[in-house]
């Protein structure tokens, strides 16, 4: 059985959460940041949420089903939701019944700020794709100056938490905000017994593997690696299943799940950004108190253990960046990061004027 300890500490660039796997042959176990002495959290019985799509995209894998392997690539990719109707008559009815589901946040700002009354927000926020554009390059991701300006203002009114796929240091390399928490490669870092290198072997063997297909980046995020193939000819998805099939066998403690236009493998731990969440909220000391509203935008599928959270807890809201309609646990939605950046904004400037009509009373 693997044994987690949960580490949290506060460090430069903010939270530093450490998940140590004792099991020595747990993959990507490595040394993170351990300041403080460890807070032993087992994470509670019930699963790792992603399992079962990992395991059935696995057993597509196994079973060498490479077609149904690549259409589950392309049902992962926006350019491919299935449910786009070919008629435009049922796309718009499509769209305007999921929009009736998931409500534009900018549209519901009255009701999401009426329900914060008494209650101290929390802000979590995914960053690719939430925060910054997605772009072909995972290594020119930016954020704009204006969106880092504005998440800088959030963070002065609420605790604020980055809560993505990234390594930790990659993410504070492109937001550079001191006064926020990072949770990094999906809301763990991993602390093993020994300073393994399995991470970097298979990082190395996917980038040999892939290297032949063009288009093909393998992106090393410390605890998770990403083959990403937004930049890989259709025709070529399945001989690059293929090759990260072939590494997989070799690493059966690996997982893999699906991002977008992006495969991501990392370890079977009982470890999510839903977990991520919950832990965060604990750490700050809002576990169980009613007073509090976390509002969680994110745009990726790994977003929806966290948006699941939310509505688990009956607290707070999920917020789905998203231009299509997509099957989701989010509560609320917004087009893009643009519209993410104006939510962000309007919330800063309503906290002001809250406070100052409060300083008056
Ligand atoms: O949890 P997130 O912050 O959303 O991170 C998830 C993955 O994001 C990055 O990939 C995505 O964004 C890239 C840059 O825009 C894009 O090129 C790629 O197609 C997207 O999948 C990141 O590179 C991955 O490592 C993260 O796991």
């Amino acid at each position: 059985m693997t044994k987690q300890n949960v580490v949290v500490a506060e460090t430069k660039s903010g939270l530093a959460i450490t998940v140590s796997v004792s099991n020595s042959s747990s993959l990507f176990s490595t040394v993170g940041h351990q300041i403080k002495p460890p807070v032993v959290t087992t994470p509670t019985a019930g699963g790792y949420i992603a399992i079962s799509p990992n395991k059935q995209l696995l057993k597509k894998l196994e079973t060498g089903g490479m077609n149904a392997w690549v259409e589950s690539m392309r049902a992962s990719s926006p350019t491919h939701i299935k449910s786009i109707p070919t008629s435009l008559s049922s796309s718009i009815q499509d769209y305007t019944s999921w929009m009736h589901h998931h409500p534009s946040a900018l549209n519901m700002f009255e009701q999401i700020t009426s329900a914060s009354k008494g209650k101290q927000i929390v802000m979590f926020l995914d960053y690719d794709g939430t925060l910054s554009p997605i772009v072909e390059d995972p290594d020119r991701a930016f954020m704009s100056e204006g969106m880092r300006r504005v998440v800088k203002n959030v963070a002065r009114y609420f605790p604020t938490a980055i809560v993505t796929g990234r390594c930790r240091d990659k993410v504070y390399s492109f937001v550079r905000l001191t006064e926020l928490y990072y949770a990094g490669s999906h809301g763990m870092d991993i602390k093993g017994p020994s300073k393994s290198s399995k991470n970097k072997k298979v990082y190395k063997a996917l980038v040999e593997r892939t290297k032949s297909i063009p288009g093909a980046k393998v992106e090393n995020n410390k605890f998770c690696v990403s083959v990403h193939f937004r930049c890989v000819d259709e025709k070529s998805w399945s001989p690059l299943a293929d090759q990260v099939k072939s590494v997989l066998k070799e690493y059966p403690k690996l997982t893999l799940t699906q991002g977008r236009k992006v495969l991501e493998i990392r370890p079977t731990i009982k470890w999510d950004k839903g977990k991520a969440l919950e832990f965060l909220l604990e750490s700050l000391g809002f576990a169980n108190r009613n007073n509090v509203l976390p509002l969680y935008i994110g745009d990726d599928r790994t977003d929806e253990d966290a948006f699941k959270v939310l509505r688990k807890r009956r607290q707070g809201f999920g917020i789905l960046v998203s231009k299509t309609p997509k099957e989701t646990s989010a509560s609320y939605s917004l087009q893009e990061p643009s519209e993410v950046m104006d939510f962000l904004h309007r919330l800063v400037e309503w906290k002001k004027v809250s406070l100052q009509s409060q300083s008056r009373v």
